[in-house]
């Protein structure tokens, strides 16, 4: 698709050291992830969460494969027949735990929106107009945060 033409990729990677007192902290906030699809290798060590049905469901790691989570820009891009994700990682009394997270998107430089075939009358766009510099924007604020980026971006209905 025209639209993913020099498309962006952002690599994370994340180590969560032991922790004394995992009860009083997580590993990561919840949150959902900036991009269009999320590719997640963990190693053997469980603490990721995807809430799901009001309750948080831990993601069993199987060796050598990948979890995919569906990202904002999807969410945005499908006009919401696709949500993204929400999830968290928990902190571990006694291992460490390594993750490495592949983001992969639109062109940074682009404007993402729900698809136009998607959107009518019937069906108006639910979202703002997004972009990289909306996120930057987002991120950098000292604004109070709602729960997460994409919800800044929801249009009233
Ligand atoms: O460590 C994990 O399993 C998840 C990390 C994550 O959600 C992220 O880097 O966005
Ligand atoms: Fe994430």
């Amino acid at each position: 698709m025209e639209m993913f033409r020099g498309g962006s990729q952002l690599m994370v990677m994340n180590c969560y050291p032991p922790c004394p007192q995992p009860n009083l902290t997580l590993g990561m906030s919840p949150h959902s992830d900036y991009g269009f699809l999320t590719l997640l290798l963990q190693d053997n060590v469980e603490g990721l969460q995807l809430h799901h049905e009001e309750k948080w469901v831990t993601v069993h790691p199987v060796p050598g494969s990948f979890s995919v989570n569906v990202g904002d820009h999807l969410e945005i891009f499908s006009n919401g027949r696709y949500r993204s994700v929400l999830h968290r990682v928990l902190a571990n009394h006694t291992k460490s735990r390594v993750s490495v997270v592949s983001i992969h998107s639109f062109p940074f430089d682009a404007t993402v929106r729900p698809w136009a075939e998607l959107v009518d009358e019937a069906n108006p766009s639910l979202y703002r107009d997004t972009s990289f510099a909306c996120f930057m924007d987002y991120i950098s604020s000292s604004e109070p945060k709602r729960k997460n980026f994409l919800e800044s971006r929801k249009l009233p209905s």
